[in-house]
């Protein structure tokens, strides 16, 4: 489905970050497919390759860099060479990101950290590296993945759920710190999205209900799961001119999942604790 201008994005350079797979190589195609130079990172060689074959295959200009998004100096360092090869960066997408399903109880600090460390920090250290270019070049966009709704929590998910709940703080603050240099700062709420990642992160592991993905298309009003395209396409419109007074904002597409549960649905959901029986209560 083709819903934008032809050409929309032609001449800007579009940083994704883990934009190799799932979420973020729909996001670089988008974005390419009208006209962006894009440059996706991530950690692992093979799969940047095998993602630029795939979009030059497409006809869009693709480069790729590996790069950890938990190391300040590889970014910055990232950051030099996309700013010495493209002149600018136009727009920074943050979704490289990390999940695995830990109960709180048991969750270790270092699985913690580990989520926190690529979520929040990487969020932080790409900001921070591009920003003072987008300062020069008179504005630019930055577009951060979040989750929906990360505020009503997500059993299993504490490590993300925190990380994602401070990403949130980050957009709506630097919305606020860089809108006067024209820079906008959103941040975009996928809802469950069965990549290989999402599947195996919601889903390894998990001794209650195997099938999470099923039950998470139930409790979704449209009826059906996201697709890396939903998400890809809400992308466009935010990063584009279209939405040039819009800053400070988190975009949930998630099919209406994240609404308040009607009370009627509560006996049968299974993401709602049962209540406990009062002590001593015979
Ligand atoms: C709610 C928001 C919705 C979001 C959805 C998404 O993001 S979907 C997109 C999701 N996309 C992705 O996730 C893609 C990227 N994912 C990855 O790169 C890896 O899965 C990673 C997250 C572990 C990072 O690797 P790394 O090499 O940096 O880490 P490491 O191997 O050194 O381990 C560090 C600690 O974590 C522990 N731990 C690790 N795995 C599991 C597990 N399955 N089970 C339990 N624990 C696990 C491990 O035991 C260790 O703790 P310990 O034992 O020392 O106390
Ligand atoms: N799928 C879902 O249900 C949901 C997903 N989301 C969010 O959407 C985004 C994309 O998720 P999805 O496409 O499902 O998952 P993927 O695992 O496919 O995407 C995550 C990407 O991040 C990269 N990455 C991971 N760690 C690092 C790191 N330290 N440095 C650089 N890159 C890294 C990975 O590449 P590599 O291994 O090469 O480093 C990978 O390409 C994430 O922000 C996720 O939290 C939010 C809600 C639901």
């Amino acid at each position: 489905m083709r819903c934008f201008a032809e050409g929309l994005y032609n001449s800007r350079t579009v940083v994704i970050t883990g934009g190799a797979t799932g979420i973020g190589f729909a996001m670089a195609r988008a974005f390419g497919s009208y006209g962006a130079q894009v440059v996706i990172v991530s950690r692992k060689e093979e799969r940047l390759a095998a993602a630029e074959r795939r979009l030059r295959g497409l006809g869009v200009e693709a480069e790729t860099m590996v790069c950890d998004v938990r190391d300040e100096a590889q970014v910055k360092r990232v950051v030099e060479q996309v700013v010495d090869r493209f002149a600018a960066v136009d727009v920074l997408v943050n979704n490289a990101a990390a999940n695995f399903w830990s109960p709180a109880e048991s969750m270790s600090a270092r699985s913690f950290r580990t989520v926190v460390e690529v979520d929040l920090y990487g969020t932080f250290h790409c900001a921070r590296a591009v920003v003072p270019h987008m300062i020069d070049q008179g504005g630019g966009c930055i577009l951060n993945v979040t989750t929906t709704d990360p505020h009503r929590g997500f059993p299993g998910f504490a490590h993300a759920a925190a990380a994602k709940s401070g990403v949130l703080g980050l957009t709506t603050t630097w919305a606020r710190e860089w809108g006067h240099h024209g820079i906008r700062v959103n941040s975009i709420g996928p809802g469950p999205t069965p990549t290989e990642a999402g599947l195996n992160g919601m889903t390894v592991g998990r001794p209650d209900h195997p099938p999470s993905f099923e039950i998470q298309m139930r409790r979704t009003p449209l009826g059906r799961l996201a697709t890396p395209d939903d998400t890809a396409s809400a992308a466009l419109f935010l990063c584009s001119d279209a939405a040039s007074f819009i800053t400070g904002v988190n975009l949930s597409v998630d099919g209406g999942i994240s609404l308040p549960v009607p009370s009627g649905d509560l006996q049968s959901d299974p993401f709602i604790a049962s209540p406990r029986t009062p002590q001593g209560d015979d």
